[in-house]
């Protein structure tokens, strides 16, 4: 913590040029981005990413099968002709790096989140509250509340650039409806009606966090962020053309190819627990490089914090859960993997 009780900003360590990263930032071995965890051939996975499917077509049939495969073998894929426009995925790749590129410390620093407060809106670098996190992320972001309407605060966005804000919430909206969507297939996909998980989770409460990697002196000893599978329903992701996503799929991790016009689609806890464990939730987590910056915009969906989320298949395997404590006890013991759920297993 700087003296004013500000967390320091991987941006301005970034721009020290020092060839080494503080110690916090040094991964213990066994996490750091070229662990080995398998015998796999490397090759093998190499050529592997979660596969792309395209929502325009006219065959729902076949759409809910691919849609199925995907979440049962990665709980992930991309989807491609899905109704927002490409522009509007520019835009909002555009107005978030430029928060972080055109604008100076200070005009950030007017942004800042809570640094107590979990969570809390507005621009950040650590995930969990001070003193909680073991190693720190090699990345900075802005997160935005945005749904319901109640939460959604524009004053709270940054303001230099001038259309920053319609930007955001024209995602959001456009984001919701991709959203709603998705899990209508998704529950289609196990043979649930189409609003299955959407009336377990209730009305969405949405977050939008943009993050910011630097380019960081030593990629090889940190990780941009660690490890987890994200807390909610449904994550939508895109990023800018550098690489630097991987998820975690039959021991080893898979580096996401970015896609200009593709939103890939995470499965997080919630749709897990009321999936009861048919469809499971994707690990993920984000690796840095020396050379360039990267950017990333997801787009969560979770149910209130007064939510009990539960299993829609008998028996079940996972125990009832009161949304707000699933996200408390996540951000006081931190994801470490998918620790987290394992811990709602019912053990028979
Ligand atoms: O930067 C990325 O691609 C991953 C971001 C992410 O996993 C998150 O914000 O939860
Ligand atoms: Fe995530």
């Amino acid at each position: 913590m700087s003296p004013a009780g500000e967390p320091v900003r991987v941006q301005a360590i970034a721009q020290t040029r020092n060839s080494v990263v503080p110690p916090q930032y040094v991964q213990p071995p066994e996490t750091r981005p070229a662990a080995k965890l398998t015998h796999h051939h490397k090759n093998e996975a190499a050529e592997l990413s979660p596969p792309s499917i395209n929502l325009a077509g006219e065959d729902t049939g076949r759409l809910k099968d691919e849609i199925g495969l995907a979440c049962r073998d990665w709980g992930a894929f991309s989807v491609v002709n899905h109704g927002v426009p490409m522009e509007l995925l520019d835009q909002m790749r555009r107005v978030g790096k430029s928060f972080f590129e055109e604008c100076d410390m200070e005009q950030k620093l007017k942004y800042s989140c809570d640094p107590n407060s979990p969570a809390s809106e507005g621009y950040g670098s650590r995930m969990l509250v001070a003193d909680n996190d073991s190693v720190l992320d090699w990345r900075d972001y802005f997160d935005h509340h945005t749904l319901p309407l109640s939460r959604r605060n524009p004053a709270k966005w940054p303001h230099y650039q001038p259309n920053y804000r319609e930007v955001v919430a024209e995602y959001s909206d456009q984001m919701k409806v991709l959203a709603q969507r998705l899990l209508g297939l998704i529950s289609e996909s196990l043979g649930l009606p189409s609003s299955c998980i959407e009336e377990a989770i209730g009305e969405f409460c949405q977050n939008i966090t943009v993050s910011y990697y630097p380019p960081c002196p030593q990629p090889d000893l940190t990780l941009g962020l660690q490890s987890h599978s994200d807390m909610g329903a449904i994550t939508l992701l895109i990023q800018d053309n550098v690489e630097g996503l991987q998820v975690f799929k039959d021991g080893e991790w898979i580096t996401v190819r970015p896609l200009r016009d593709g939103i890939l689609v995470l499965l997080a806890d919630q749709t897990e627990i009321i999936t009861n464990g048919k469809y499971r939730s994707c690990q993920h987590r984000a690796i840095t490089n020396a050379e360039r910056a990267r950017l990333s915009v997801a787009t969560f969906h979770d149910p209130a914090k007064t939510r009990k989320v539960f299993p829609a298949f008998e028996p079940p395997i996972y125990h009832e859960v009161m949304y707000g404590d699933y996200v408390s006890s996540w951000y006081t013991k931190g994801p470490e993997g998918k620790r987290n759920i394992d811990a709602l297993l019912i053990k028979y």
